[in-house]
């Protein structure tokens, strides 16, 4: 291999096979009706269609078996909707690659129209369902529904009773039912914990799937084997070495078309009480009994019952200037388009370590990822320690990567030192692996009935504890957003505060992706 080339994965996985029988569960056969509700909307069109088509594609979706329906108010017909989404499933560079399959996947779709809280509608839609199952010759009892519910979340309890009331499997020959929620899921503890009852009134809690999308993304997903598969990081992820975490979400536009939801909501009830507060657990959480979903789960919920009261002078929030503008927006709103907030875990692991989770629309960059600095090195014999800490960077997107900021020595005859890095940038390692979308992932897992990536309710209610004190105070504009420019880092505040909290900056430093 020559200087300047990268070194590309071409091992097949070793795959361990008693991992593989464990924890996949076996895959059913029978006919399988997925079922989104809210057909007509942004959601549909651009994430849950586009990820059907792409299962469809790989072979997870057979077509013998399959048949989607949409269901929405909008009037409109099979083809209309077939229309409406076919410029969503493919782009302009691989449409003769898929084009086969793109119609034959757009043949599996119908669509029912009709309200979310009529009988008469959910009749028809269970009609048209159990016609695609007769026509599968399915035996009674044996298919499977699957309800999407891509809708706002003030329409999921009228939603939920006539699935249940009307579209539910038949049988309790085997087959199932299961419903899929999106975030929001409520807007303070108390709306989230009504929601819960009122659907938790209907369907168990292993048929209920609350999404949150950030879960099937795939450093996400890769964060527990690199926590508890390799000896390197046990002795070092505690309070000892780890000086601070941050887990930073940043888009470079800002609330175009959707001002309307995201005044009720704000930055934190959009992405951080949800997304961030997600992949602290995974970086927090203690070492679960086993893969199993609901261990997982148990050792999730201990890290969100750990966070101790969110203190006032730990929080910056923002609104970028020009966010009133939309007509939808009142010209005194005071939601967040930014926040940085300092979350406390009080544990054995992590006492006295801040995390600090930011996010922020309008800004400077497009980027997630999560952060560990760890604390200087005691007895600095190379003078070094301004040149910066280590720090293991997790890059969620764009460019997928893991690397770890290091100092070493400056190549040539001084002893110098310099930062470098470690870098496992997965575009150049593991080349011509398509890596699937987050929503691709999780639908399959609901089909596979795999909890472990979906959000309990307890949770979900563990997480609403943690921000709804301090949401109110920011509905009852207690706290106020501080506005920032368009395309900048977010008020000057969020960076002292981060300062304040220890966070060390490497100045003059910068990860650069590598290119192929
Ligand atoms: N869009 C996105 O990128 C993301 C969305 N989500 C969540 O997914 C869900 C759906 O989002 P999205 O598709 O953007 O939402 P939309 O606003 O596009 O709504 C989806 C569909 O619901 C129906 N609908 C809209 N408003 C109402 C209402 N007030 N009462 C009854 N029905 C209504 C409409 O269908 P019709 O009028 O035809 O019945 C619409 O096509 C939401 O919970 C959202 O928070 C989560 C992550 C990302
Ligand atoms: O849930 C949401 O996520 C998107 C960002 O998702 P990503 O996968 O592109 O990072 C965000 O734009 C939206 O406001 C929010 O509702």
């Amino acid at each position: 291999m020559g200087s300047g080339q990268w070194h590309v994965e071409k091992r097949s996985t070793l795959k361990n096979d008693s991992f593989v029988k464990e924890y996949n569960p076996v895959s059913e056969t029978g006919s399988l009706s997925i079922i989104v509700l809210g057909a007509s909307g942004d959601l549909a069109k651009k994430k849950t269609f586009p990820a059907l088509f792409n299962l469809f594609h790989q072979g997870f979706l057979s077509p013998d078996e399959v048949h989607i329906f949409g269901y929405a108010r909008s009037k409109i017909t099979d083809e209309e909707l077939r229309d409406k989404i076919r410029g969503y499933l493919v782009d302009e560079k691989n449409a003769s690659v898929k084009y086969e399959a793109l119609s034959m996947f757009l043949k599996l779709i119908k669509y029912v129209s009709g309200p979310y809280d009529s009988e008469e509608g959910f009749k028809r839609l269970d009609k048209a369902i159990s016609e695609h199952e007769i026509s599968k010759k399915t035996s009674e009892g044996s298919s499977r529904r699957l309800f999407y519910l891509a809708l706002p979340p003030s329409v999921y309890p009228p939603v939920s009773k006539m699935i249940k009331a009307w579209c539910t499997n038949k049988s309790d020959l085997g087959g199932w039912t299961r419903i899929v929620v999106e975030k929001p899921f409520g807007k303070d503890l108390e709306s989230a914990e009504q929601l819960s009852s009122q659907i938790g009134a209907l369907f168990e809690e292993p048929q209920i799937y609350r999404i949150d999308h950030y879960l099937g993304k795939e450093l996400v997903q890769n964060m527990l084997v690199l926590r508890f598969a390799n000896r390197l990081f046990l002795p070092l992820w505690n309070r000892d070495n780890i000086a601070n975490v941050q887990i930073v979400f940043r888009e470079d536009f800002g609330t175009e078309g959707r001002g309307g939801y995201f005044d009720e909501y704000g930055i934190i009830r959009d992405i951080i009480q949800n997304h961030l507060l997600q992949v602290l657990c995974l970086v927090a959480m203690e070492k679960p009994v086993s893969l199993k979903p609901e261990h997982i789960r148990d050792e999730k919920v201990k890290v969100l019952q750990s966070v101790i009261p969110i203190k006032d002078e730990e929080v910056v929030l923002g609104q970028y200037e020009g966010y009133r503008d939309d007509p939808t927006v009142p010209n005194d709103s005071n939601t967040p388009t930014f926040a940085t907030t300092i979350l406390r875990i009080d544990n054995e692991r992590w006492e006295g370590v801040p995390f600090i989770l930011k996010a922020g629309k309008a800004m400077s960059s497009k980027k997630a990822d999560i952060r560990i600095q760890f604390k200087d090195v005691p007895g600095d014999i190379f003078k070094c320690q301004n040149q910066g800490r280590n720090e293991f960077v997790i890059r969620l997107q764009p460019s997928e990567a893991m690397y770890m900021k290091l100092t070493v020595k400056q190549p040539g005859l001084e002893m110098q030192t310099v930062q470098s890095e470690l870098d496992l940038s997965y575009m150049q390692r593991y080349q011509g692996v398509s890596i699937p979308e987050a929503y691709e992932r999780l639908i399959l897992d609901t089909i596979r009935g795999d909890q472990q990536h979906f959000v309990r309710r307890d949770e979900l209610k563990a997480a609403w504890e943690i921000f709804t004190p301090l949401l109110h105070r920011i509905d009852k504009g207690e706290v106020k957003s501080i506005p920032y420019k368009q395309g900048s880092r977010g008020p000057a505040e969020a960076d002292q505060l981060l300062k304040k909290a220890g966070y060390m900056q490497t100045h003059g430093y910068i990860w650069i992706p590598p290119t192929l």
